[in-house]
């Protein structure tokens, strides 16, 4: 077996969704393959400590911010290794690059230089994974009402919706999601449907969310472009991963309106359960808009709700 090289690689972001990303250069392994910047975490560094030294060292730059985002692993020819990918939205100084044959600034969406390195793939597709999410709410304030928030919220720039309606009987429901697909893609938004796989894939909705029992009853992925799933425990994010899920959701972070009851978990403890994972986690459970750096700086790709998430 190779030993195990740990890599910080960073994803640089500018305000308009834009990532930093770098052409090795041909004295490298997979010359000419574009990659994330960063490199090798030396004995005695933990990986933030190595992205702030390699950024600093290749683009003469000056990380202020740099949150942990996923950590994927890949066995290439020439080593086994664990990338430590953190999001780095501010920095300090004027980028020189010293190490790479050219920089380019590309879009999540439509990224227009290649190949890259062969790791990369699930990142860049994690990377059109939106920041936040809403849950619909038909069943309690109507199919109508719904439709008018999806539509002001999509004006507004929301892109991913989950289509969670257990109270709508069969055609009910099946009539609202179609609906809610065919608003979503005119926005060019991603819907999702609440567990019924066949559901998903009779309506075109671009994929289904897993309830957490659902999600530990299943062996494969089913076969639809995006596949998430609803967890609370670190052994499900772990399932999440296995099945190779896009996306997770876990809560609930905060107390909420619906299972005031429940204990929340806290940031730090969502923080350590989402640590080293390779997919992205979206926290679930008494957040707003507000709460997206918090989510951030403890590990979330981004948000999920009900409630808070259909205010424009
Ligand atoms: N920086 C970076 N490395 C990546 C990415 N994806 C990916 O598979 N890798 C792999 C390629 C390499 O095997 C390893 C990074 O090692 P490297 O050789 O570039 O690291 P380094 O800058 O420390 O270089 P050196 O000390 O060997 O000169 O991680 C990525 O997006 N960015």
């Amino acid at each position: 077996m190779k030993k195990i090289v740990h890599v910080a690689a960073a994803v640089i972001t500018r305000p308009d969704g834009s990532v930093l990303l770098g052409q090795r250069a041909p004295d490298t392994f997979y010359p000419g393959y574009w990659e994330f910047p960063g490199g090798k975490v030396e004995a005695g560094e933990t990986p933030r400590e190595a992205l702030v030294r390699e950024l600093s060292e290749e683009l003469d730059m000056e990380v202020l911010e740099a949150h942990p985002w996923l950590t994927r692993e890949h066995v290439y020819e020439h080593a086994h290794v664990s990338l430590h990918f953190f999001e780095v939205p501010a920095w300090r100084g004027e980028i020189h690059d010293r190490v790479h044959a050219a920089l380019s600034w590309q879009h999540p969406e439509r990224f227009e230089v290649g190949p890259m390195l062969p790791a990369n793939g699930p990142i860049l597709k994690a990377l059109r994974l939106p920041r936040r999410m809403a849950i619909t709410q038909a069943g309690d304030i109507g199919c109508d009402a719904q439709l008018a928030q999806l539509d002001k919220a999509l004006a507004a720039g929301l892109r991913l919706v989950q289509i969670r309606e257990p109270g709508l009987s069969g055609d009910a429901r099946e009539a609202f999601a179609r609906n809610v697909v065919t608003r979503c893609h005119a926005h060019g938004a991603l819907a999702l449907v609440n567990e019924d796989i066949e559901l998903a894939r009779r309506i075109g909705a671009d994929g289904v969310h897993l309830p957490a029992r659902q999600l530990a009853a299943l062996e494969n992925r089913p076969d639809l472009e995006w596949v998430g799933a609803s967890c609370h425990t670190r052994d499900e994010l772990l399932q999440a991963a296995r099945l190779g899920l896009d996306y997770a959701l876990l809560g609930s972070v905060a107390p909420t309106a619906s299972h005031p009851e429940r204990n929340p978990l806290g940031w730090p403890a969502f923080a350590e359960m989402v640590r080293n994972l390779p997919l992205p986690v979206l926290a679930l459970g008494g957040l707003g808009p507000d709460d997206l750096a918090a989510a951030k700086t403890h590990g979330a790709h981004g948000m999920a709700g009900i409630r808070s998430f259909w205010k424009a």
